[in-house]
């Protein structure tokens, strides 16, 4: 599903992934481990086709992400492609179910909105799908935030801190949610975390230094 070679890329002086070599089959939940500023973040906006590296390949199901434009990523990463931030990231003037039919841009609107429906209630929060981020709590906006990455079944969902702004109760029980709701999909997984318990969830563990995979 994802393959590096070689993969660097620099902010002005910082070397922040420096030759990075990585595969992951299909399926597979991989965390991302390693101290802060070590690349995790930017390791996964290359692997969403956010960032093109310096150096290196790119390949993601199939698709080579060094030389596809601007465009050709975008389009990629729309109909490929699930995010879900520390944060959670909900559009503020939208309700939950809004917020959540938003990748599904291309679906007829009631489609669109009965397939939001059914992946809040996979979350467990079918009942706040009208209201808005602002009236619900932390974890439930975290919950909307992965329907949010989920409902186009992507194959592959990349998680940053995904449960870094919540208490240790609620971040497991969004942790299983996400993990039951990407293996009931098949999907594959990338989540960057600091947390151990989190890593330790995963199939697999990669840890960073300085732009590297050192273990
Ligand atoms: N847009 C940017 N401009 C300049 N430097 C950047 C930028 N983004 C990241 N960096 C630098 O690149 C390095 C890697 O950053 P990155 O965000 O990938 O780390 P991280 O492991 O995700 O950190 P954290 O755990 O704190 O989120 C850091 O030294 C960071 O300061």
């Amino acid at each position: 599903m994802i393959k590096l070679v070689g993969v660097g890329l620099d902010f002005g002086a910082t070397k922040a992934l420096d030759g990075v070599d990585l595969a992951v089959a299909a399926g597979d939940v991989v965390a991302v481990t390693g101290p802060s500023g070590c690349g995790k973040s930017t390791l996964l906006h290359v692997l969403a086709g956010l960032l093109r590296p310096d150096r290196g390949e790119v390949s993601v199901g199939g698709t080579d992400l060094t030389s596809a434009n601007d465009q050709a990523r975008t389009r990629w990463r729309l109909e490929n492609c699930g995010f879900v931030f520390q944060l959670g990231d909900l559009v503020p003037e939208l309700t939950l179910l809004d917020n959540v039919a938003l990748p599904l841009d291309g679906l007829r609107a009631k489609n669109a909105r009965e397939r939001a429906r059914d992946t809040l209630g996979e979350l467990g929060i079918a009942e706040l799908a009208d209201r808005f981020p602002d009236q619900v709590s932390g974890g439930q906006a975290q919950r909307a935030a992965i329907a949010r990455a989920l409902v186009h079944n992507p194959p592959l969902v990349l998680a940053d801190e995904p449960t870094g702004s919540l208490d240790q109760d609620s971040g497991s029980k969004v942790l299983d949610l996400l993990l039951r709701a990407v293996s009931d999909r098949g999907a594959t997984v990338v989540l960057a975390t600091h947390e151990r318990r989190l890593a330790a969830a995963a199939h697999r563990e990669i840890r960073m230094l300085d732009g590297r995979v050192v273990a």
